[in-house]
């Protein structure tokens, strides 16, 4: 099926979705949705609540006000790990990897989301676990040698090119099998040549059949990537549309292009 195909079908439902910080409204009366297979871009100005909409779609904090679908179920304020079990995967605008562990084992802990593996059962080495166990490894194999970190798999994750720890917490979140993933600006400090590796990484994903929405400031990458973009400043949204009616968009670019020119 093609990507024509899907556009009727939304994988995830923003309504009326509201978050306030003390006086600030970092997330005001948002509503917009994402098609399934799409690659859907929020953009704005710093500050323009992107990381907090993610934040409120991935359960880390709750909304004021509105609600999050995902497909027909309602997933508004649910813990972050039974979203993620839904089907719906993050990485942070910051890298988090733990210091002391291998690519390897840090993509095998996404799986036990999925698994559901427990300690108690790791520990007496239960058949049950060992079973589950020998499918995550197999997973986390097929992983890394699609996200090209397969011959890095012994090495402590931290301490890999910035680019290449970026795939290691993609591999992490492609670890839950999600059907959406979320990317919080994945290319930012990157060069050209790694920014370059990781969109052909985010279209490869997206042919598996995985929707992304991500979060970017590199227009050339939006405009690339993108089958639908979201303009959010100030909270609200201000433009939807695809990447030619977004370029042109006199909001936008008094908005948008004029605050990153004042940034500049
Ligand atoms: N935990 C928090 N406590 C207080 N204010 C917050 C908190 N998180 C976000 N904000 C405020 O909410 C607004 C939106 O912030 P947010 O980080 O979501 O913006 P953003 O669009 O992701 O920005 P950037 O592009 O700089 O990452 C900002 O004014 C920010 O200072």
């Amino acid at each position: 099926m093609n990507k024509s195909d899907m556009t009727d079908t939304a994988i995830l439902t923003v309504k009326g979705l509201s978050k306030s910080f003390g006086g600030v409204k970092a997330v005001n009366d948002l509503t917009f949705s994402v098609q399934k297979n799409h690659i859907h871009a929020i953009i704005g100005p710093n500050g323009a609540g992107k990381s907090t909409l993610f934040n409120l779609i991935t359960g880390i904090i709750s909304p004021d006000d509105g609600e999050v679908r995902f497909f027909n179920n309602n997933i508004t304020s649910l813990r972050s790990d039974r979203i993620a079990q839904h089907g719906v995967s993050r990485t942070f605008q910051n890298i988090r990897l733990f210091p002391d562990m291998t690519v390897f084992e840090t993509v095998l802990i996404g799986t036990y989301l999925l698994t559901g593996a427990k300690l108690v059962p790791a520990i007496l080495l239960t058949k049950s676990f060992r079973e589950k166990e020998k499918t995550a490894r197999k997973s986390v194999e097929e992983i890394l040698k699609f996200v090209g970190l397969w011959d890095v798999r012994d090495e402590y994750a931290a301490q890999l090119s910035y680019g290449n720890q970026r795939r290691v917490e993609i591999a992490r979140a492609l670890a839950t099998k999600p059907q959406l993933l979320l990317l919080d600006e994945p290319t930012a400090g990157m060069n050209p040549k790694e920014t370059k590796e990781l969109m052909n990484l985010f279209t490869a994903v997206n042919e598996e059949g995985i929707t992304i929405l991500i979060i970017a400031h590199d227009m050339n990458l939006v405009n690339t990537l993108s089958d639908q973009i979201t303009v959010i400043n100030f909270g609200e949204k201000l433009v939807e549309g695809t990447a030619d009616v977004i370029q042109k968009h006199p909001a936008v670019i008094e908005a948008y292009m004029g605050k990153v020119e004042a940034n500049a």
